[in-house]
């Protein structure tokens, strides 16, 4: 028997502007008939991270948020990014792996569309002091289903602070809507993408509507 597995991407990819910079991303299919076009931050590169973090920063200043933030692991640098261009230096990050030291974490169950079952979300004790009663920006790369953020925005309030927003450089589809409900009105992204289906002649199509 073959060990090798279906390759999910599609080649087809999809453009999309982020405030500015055109990124071109893999269509990469989740299910048989479902994809989405990956956007894998790490591998775009200083200059976009510089600029998304730029962008982002603009939406929020004016909130005087005194902390950043991200959840692991695309998060990581946007949270870094964000963090610096506000002028900022402490951010925190939400883990998804459990680390030794997070024996004793905050923790909230999530699952991403891009996950395979259920992840847990962790949060560091010692984390808790710069967070508690403190005005926390937080940001993700994508938002898709909501689950990611859903559970990063329980955490940092169970850490005792009060979100004055949430930046992601893409909003991916509607689903996040109905998940995160009223805390829809918190969230700026730089851009958004919609979802794919597989047409009769194994072209890859927008889903209408997402
Ligand atoms: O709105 P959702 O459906 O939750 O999807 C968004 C999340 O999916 C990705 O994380 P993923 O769980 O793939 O982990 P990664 O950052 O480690 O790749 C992404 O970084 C977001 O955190
Ligand atoms: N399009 C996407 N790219 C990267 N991570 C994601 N998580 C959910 N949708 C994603």
């Amino acid at each position: 028997m073959s060990s090798e597995t279906a390759d999910p991407r599609t080649g087809q990819n999809w453009k999309v502007d982020v405030a500015g910079y055109t990124v071109d991303l893999p269509i990469v299919a989740i299910k048989p008939d479902f994809a989405i076009s990956l956007m894998m931050v790490i591998d775009l590169g200083v200059r976009f991270g510089e600029h998304v973090g730029t962008k982002l920063a603009a939406r929020f200043a004016s909130l005087k948020p005194d902390i950043v933030v991200g959840t692991a692991t695309l998060g990581i640098p946007v949270a870094i990014e964000v963090t610096r261009a506000l002028g900022l230096n402490d951010y925190v990050v939400l883990q998804k792996s459990p680390k030794i030291h997070l024996a004793n974490a905050l923790e909230q169950r999530i699952s991403s569309i891009t996950s395979k079952g259920e992840q847990r979300l962790l949060l560091d004790r010692a984390a808790i002091p710069l967070l508690n009663g403190k005005r926390v920006l937080v940001v993700d790369d994508v938002v898709a289903s909501g689950s990611s953020l859903k559970g990063s925005l329980e955490l940092v309030r169970k850490a005792g602070a009060e979100v004055v927003g949430v930046g992601v450089i893409l909003t991916e589809a509607r689903d996040w809507r109905e998940t995160l409900g009223s805390d829809c009105d918190l969230i700026q992204s730089l851009a958004h993408i919609p979802q794919f289906s597989r047409t009769g002649n194994s072209t890859w199509e927008p889903i209408p509507g997402t």
